[in-house]
């Protein structure tokens, strides 16, 4: 007798569930190129659902070397398209990347910050202006993410993080609105990425091995720090030692450094540590040593706190500040300005002001949401 394995159980129960969700609905696809919105396309297929698909197009703002990738991804997200039986469109959401991610970015790092512009791409263009230009035609909207969604008995839709530790996106999408979220779906969010490339090469998917995109999302091959010049230039100033004050060299522009940062740094008798950065000063202070205790803090505020669902008494959290497989247990508490002021029982490396720090449970199961990190 052939019995199947809990894992396959458990992905029949949740056809079911999809089925449910999706069934009777107007779903749209965020079709990249990439192999897992393709297998997106696959699991509507599958199971005889053929929705409409959408590539959106944000190019760099003139023709030039940095738009190949995208014209092959176009290429990819077509044949995906065809393969399944889906119509596919193309969108344009240049303009608005352009002004309002660009925009957000140039005006974070000028200031001194380290802002994230793959976690505000997710609400500004892929749930943002894609929903304005096409996506409030459809009930929901689906994509690729490595993010998952659970709604409670009083039918409040959570985010709920992928069971690939390494691949999880809920960080990626820990600032979208909540009205986002109730439209959002993650077909393929359950699965580890071995299962995506395994499904993909089954099905012969002309991506499946294809290289995960890296960096920011939309900007392909660029660098940031091209990407950063370009807007913002050069702007020199010294390097100084916290401990000793003295001077040990210069910077090419406060915005390209980041505080925790220790490679890319180019001076001599190393390793040497980003700690703070004097922006009316132009100053940039960095600490000498295998592990600076100046690099690690434990206390620090969140402003514009960001709740996914709905606000949640928070105390006991876990918590990421950048995209790695670790969730960090702390406490929480509410300021009285608003602020939420995080207690982390470990040390943490590289906190900077800018960041998102992503706030989940205590089984680092649900995300409540996010909030920056300021001084
Ligand atoms: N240019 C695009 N057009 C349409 N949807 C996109 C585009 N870029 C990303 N997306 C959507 O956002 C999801 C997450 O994007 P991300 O940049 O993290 O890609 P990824 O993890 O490499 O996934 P994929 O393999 O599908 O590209 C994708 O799975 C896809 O649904």
């Amino acid at each position: 007798m052939i019995t199947d394995t809990p894992r396959e159980k458990e992905l029949e129960t949740r056809d079911e569930l999809f089925l449910a969700e999706v069934k009777d609905k107007r779903v749209a696809v965020l079709l990249s190129g990439g192999v897992d919105s393709s297998v997106v396309v696959w699991e509507f297929a599958r199971l005889g659902l053929h929705p409409d698909c959408f590539y959106i197009k944000i190019g760099p703002e003139e023709k030039e070397e940095w738009d190949c990738s995208s014209e092959e991804d176009l290429e990819m997200a077509t044949a995906v398209a065809r393969k399944y039986g889906c119509k596919l469109q193309v969108i344009d959401c240049h303009q608005e990347y352009w002004n309002e991610v660009t925009r957000y970015t140039m005006d974070k790092v000028k200031a001194g910050f380290t802002p994230n512009p793959d976690v505000m791409c997710n609400r500004l263009i892929k749930f943002g202006a894609f929903d304005e230009k096409m996506g409030h035609n459809y009930d929901l909207i689906a994509t690729g993410h490595y993010a998952q969604t659970e709604t409670d008995e009083n039918g409040d839709k959570w985010l709920v993080t992928s069971p690939d530790p390494v691949k999880d996106q809920t960080d990626f999408l820990a600032q979208i609105e909540s009205w986002q979220l109730r439209k959002a779906i993650f077909p393929i969010g359950h699965h580890i990425k071995n299962e995506i490339r395994e499904i993909a090469e089954e099905e012969h998917l002309i991506n499946a091995k294809r290289k995960d995109s890296q960096g920011i999302c939309f900007l392909g091959q660029i660098n940031y720090n091209d990407y950063i010049r370009r807007y913002l230039g050069e702007k020199p100033g010294d390097v100084i030692e916290m401990e000793t004050g003295k001077r040990i060299g210069t910077h090419k522009g406060l915005w390209f450094h980041t505080i925790g940062q220790r490679k890319g740094l180019g001076f001599g008798g190393g390793p040497w540590f980003v700690i703070k950065k004097d922006v009316e000063k132009n100053i940039l202070y960095v600490s000498h040593g295998y592990d600076p205790q100046t690099a690690y803090k434990k206390d620090f505020p969140l402003q514009d706190f960001h709740f996914l669902t709905r606000e949640v008494a928070m105390q006991k959290v876990t918590f990421k500040i950048r995209h790695t497989p670790e969730y960090h247990p702390a406490t929480i508490e509410k300021l009285e300005d608003g602020r939420w002021m995080i207690h982390s029982e470990e040390a943490i490396h590289g906190v900077a002001p800018g960041q998102f720090c992503v706030v989940y449970d205590e089984n680092h199961h649900r995300c409540y949401g996010s909030g920056e990190i300021t001084v």
